[in-house]
């Protein structure tokens, strides 16, 4: 595969994080004030990743491994400290328009939408975002919504939608401008049994359908085991593994009908 055919090519990628500390207590708090103690942390450590166009890849690692921070330099909310990335022939901290056109994040933590405003409210405002026009606006919303199935939800205040409901809304929102690389941040969290299905669907649906790239964060084995053809572990900001379930259940010396949270688990035994 070719540098430009890849559709996140990062080498190396860094992020160290500088913070400074402070002791307990209002002495501690002052202290803190006029000598702050200057701490940095290496939470991405030259993390390499080439993504190819279509690809659902699952990034998956315990707590503070460095997800979340290595998603948000992939779609420009942060800036690497060090390293070379390239999203869509982009360099995503520039945030440039056409960029930003072509990715999406959807957070199952963090609501995208108005709260007390009617999702179409808000799909208006990104029509006017991403400039789309009016038929594309259209179209989108119908295909969106009937896929899914929210056309009778889009009115009605996000407040009082349940957590399924909404989840499928901020999906319309996240996909209204059509874009090629999605960023799937613990989407099914909270959902019922029914309702991620659902989801899971979808996002299989959208990636055949439409070819977009997917790279799904997720606690959630059963997602990832149902949706991503690769996985790549992050442990203390470095990937570890690279490759398909089969190879990762393998790599953890667990049995073949081990689940993907028992592999997961001896992978992750030990770390400090
Ligand atoms: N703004 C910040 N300042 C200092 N350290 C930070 C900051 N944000 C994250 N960190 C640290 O960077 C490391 C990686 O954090 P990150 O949130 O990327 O992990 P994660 O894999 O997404 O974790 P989780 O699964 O718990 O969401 C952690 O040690 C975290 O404490």
């Amino acid at each position: 595969m070719s540098a430009t055919t890849a559709v996140i090519r990062a080498t190396n990628l860094t992020k160290t994080y500088r913070y400074s500390e402070q002791a307990p207590g209002l002495a501690g708090a002052v202290r803190g004030l006029l000598r702050p103690q200057r701490r940095e942390r290496i939470a991405v450590d030259a993390l390499s990743l080439t993504v190819p166009p279509g690809q659902i890849i699952g990034l998956l690692g315990p707590n503070g491994a460095g997800k979340t921070t290595t998603i948000k330099m992939l779609c420009g909310l942060l800036r690497p400290t060090g390293g070379e990335l390239e999203v869509l022939g982009h360099r995503p901290a520039r945030r440039s328009f056409d960029f930003l056109s072509r990715i999406s994040v959807v957070f199952g933590q963090k609501s995208m939408l108005w709260w007390d405003v009617s999702t179409y409210d808000s799909l208006l405002i990104h029509r006017e975002m991403y400039a789309l026009t009016k038929p594309r606006f259209d179209a989108a919303v119908d295909e969106l919504s009937e896929r899914l199935d929210v056309t009778d939800l889009l009115h009605v205040p996000v407040r009082k939608l349940s957590l399924g409901q909404r989840m499928r809304c901020e999906l319309v929102l996240a996909l209204l401008h059509g874009p090629d690389l999605l960023f799937a941040d613990e989407p099914t969290v909270g959902l019922d049994v029914v309702a991620k299905l659902a989801l899971r669907n979808f996002l299989a649906e959208l990636n055949r359908d439409h070819g977009t790239t997917i790279v799904l964060t997720s606690h959630d084995m059963s997602d990832v085991a149902a949706l991503c053809g690769r996985i790549a572990l992050i442990d203390h900001g470095v990937i570890g593994f690279d490759g398909d379930l089969a190879e990762l259940r393998a790599r953890s010396g667990q049995h073949a009908d081990a689940d993907l949270d028992q592999v997961l688990a001896a992978m992750f035994r030990g770390r400090s």
